[in-house]
């Protein structure tokens, strides 16, 4: 039952530790634990019973009472004691092993995944919130266990002392699961009401500071509107969502009350009534009070599991996610180096198709260029040569073989990829390339880095080449990032080269240096260009031009595609214009 949080947080919690069966040794010593407690507390109704009458209760005296409750005390410390220590046990194996489960998961995923909500949230998730998904494991699965145990105990212990007590303690545990039920659909409600308003506003503050070049070029930097409203709507939201969770901590506690008073009433009234001897009813005014507040304990650790049942969903969704289908095993290549669409039609999500009916062949050693207006889908047909996602319809060929059945390895040794929006890790310029191939010798590195011109930016960082360039490669501008992509290129030496050109204009250095390295790709490897820049479009064997429905409307030359008229002819022109060239003086390659 989804609604009383034990049931599926178990399981869900199993998943995410490498012995899960330490987590069933820490539930039965818990209600081990709880055994004892029951024991302990149900023994008050005799103890306070020897106590008043001086006699024998069940064959022992005041004095054996006082012993059997100091034993259960001692034995309650070490049982305790173990279920604590086994508890931080499982906890310690959660944080040390779901990094690892989340790290060889990650890894499996297709490139695409990561463009999902949860995995932009993978490093709140990662660094923070795991911390607190270990805390269900060392503090709130264990006392739950235990006081629920406990609670069954001193119900049995009364029905045994006095059915009619037995009864009257039995009928307050539906109230009790009532309660528990009702707080968790308010704490539920007020979370449905403050949560989108509290991400939302947490995107629009990153928003804020991203735009911040841009806003202050307006004079608007101390007034954005969208954050000020994002503000505005998080706090009236939490007040609505406070308001909402305090009634139901209100209701809560009111029942409990009454709860307690009509279990007083109750004992006090069999007492004049003469149906209960006064210290019985003592005893058991005694005995209702902790059982109320271990069932009122129940529910707050209810609530609080309930608390934390969204970051099991987004644990959940990561852990669950499936894989792209791929065989264990490497396919032989029937064509190494070449890459072809054939009647590829794509749309991301349940969205309208983005590519239709697309074929392309890009032989061995050949340069295609692809281009088209913005949007026509020329990225997406290099993020499904990548498999990033799997096709519609149609089939992608890397190697002469359809990417779904190759291993992720073999396709991605297959490529090299660079992509307008290069990352660099916070580390030095000569690293930052060398990861393009594991065990390249420095010269090697060296070398692939002076021809895509990433020498000129080392002489002109103060470290050299041992600069840092920052997370994400802030140090360098937009063109020189790519420059160093297209050295981690020329280093891995992979057979095929999927290159999105930078759309921003590049200077004159940029330029040039870009042209030299893409001749270069050329000698070593078949290029597929998402081609922005004429010369490049001019020094392609082959042209495809894609219209922004997504199809393709022609594959030929330069010349043929001019020839031809239609868009390619209007879209060169217009390139012409704007990049200052004419028809005449194209590069004959
Ligand atoms: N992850 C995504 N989810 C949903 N839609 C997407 C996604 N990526 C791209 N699209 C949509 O697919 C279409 C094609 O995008 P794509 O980036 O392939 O075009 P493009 O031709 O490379 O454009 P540009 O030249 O501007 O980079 C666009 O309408 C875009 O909005």
């Amino acid at each position: 039952m989804s609604t009383l949080p034990l049931a599926d947080i178990v399981p869900r919690s199993k998943k995410m530790l490498s012995r899960p069966a330490e987590l069933d040794t820490v539930i039965g010593v818990s209600a081990l634990a709880g055994l004892v407690e029951g024991l302990a507390l149900a023994a008050l109704l005799p103890t306070i019973t020897a106590l008043a009458e001086s006699d024998a209760v069940w064959g022992l005296r005041l004095s054996g009472w006082l012993w059997v409750l100091g034993g259960l005390s001692v034995v309650s410390f070490v049982i305790n004691y173990v279920s604590a220590r086994r508890s931080y046990d499982v906890a310690l194996d959660f944080l040390r092993s779901i990094h690892r489960i989340f790290g060889d998961q990650v890894a499996k995923q297709p490139l695409g995944w990561f463009a999902r909500p949860v995995a932009g949230a993978l490093s709140r998730l990662v660094s923070t919130e795991l911390m607190m998904a270990g805390e269900i494991l060392a503090h709130m699965i264990s006392p739950l266990v235990s006081r629920a145990t406990a609670a069954l105990v001193i119900i049995v212990a009364a029905w045994v002392w006095s059915p009619l007590l037995g009864l009257v303690l039995t009928c307050a545990i539906p109230v009790f699961v009532l309660i528990t039920l009702v707080s968790a659909a308010f704490v539920r409600r007020g979370r449905t009401i403050h949560e989108p308003a509290e991400v939302d506003l947490a995107n629009r503050i990153v928003e804020y500071a991203q735009s911040q070049g841009a806003l202050r070029s307006c004079g608007r930097s101390g007034d954005f509107e969208p954050l000020t409203d994002a503000m505005a709507r998080a706090r009236a939201k939490k007040k609505s969502a406070l308001l909402i969770e305090t009634l139901g901590l209100l209701l809560s506690g009111m029942v409990t009350q009454g709860v307690i008073v009509v279990l007083i009433s109750v004992a006090g009234s069999l007492a004049v009534a003469g149906t209960l001897e006064p210290i019985p009813a003592l005893a058991f005014i005694g005995l209702a009070l902790r059982f109320t507040s271990t069932l009122s304990a129940i529910t707050d650790a209810a609530m609080s599991l309930e608390s934390r049942r969204p970051l099991l969903d987004q644990l959940d969704e990561v852990l669950d996610a499936t894989p792209l289908p791929a065989p264990d095993s490497p396919a032989d290549l029937s064509a190494p180096g070449a890459v072809a669409l054939t009647n590829v039609t794509f749309g991301y999500g349940t969205g309208e198709p983005v590519l239709r009916d697309v074929s392309i062949d890009v032989p061995a050693g050949s340069m295609v260029a692809l281009v088209g207006p913005s949007g026509s889908g020329k990225t997406t047909v290099a993020k499904l040569v990548s498999r990033f996602y799997d096709v519609d319809a149609g089939r992608v060929l890397v190697g002469g073989v359809p990417v779904t059945e190759q291993t992720t390895e073999q396709l991605m040794a297959q490529l090299s990829i660079v992509f307008q929006d290069v990352y660099l890790f916070d580390d030095t310029l000569l690293a930052n390339i060398a990861v393009g191939r594991e065990g390249a010798s420095e010269d090697e590195v060296l070398n692939a880095a002076r021809t895509a011109g990433v020498a000129e930016i080392a002489h002109r960082l103060p470290g050299g080449w041992d600069s840092n360039v920052g997370e994400g490669g802030r140090a360098l501008s937009g063109g020189e990032r790519q420059r160093v992509a297209i050295a981690r290129a020329l280093l891995k030496k992979a057979p095929i080269v999927l290159l999105d050109e930078a759309t921003s204009a590049l200077d004159v250095e940029n330029e040039a240096n870009i042209v030299a390295a893409i001749d270069e790709l050329r000698t070593q490897a078949t290029v597929l260009v998402i081609a922005h820049r004429l010369d490049t479009i001019a020094r392609a064997d082959s042209i495809v031009a894609l219209t922004d429905a997504g199809e393709v409307e022609a594959i030929g030359t330069h010349d043929e595609l001019v020839a031809a008229g239609g868009t390619y002819a209007s879209y060169w022109t217009r390139l012409s214009r704007a990049q200052g060239w004419q028809l005449t003086n194209r590069p004959t390659g």
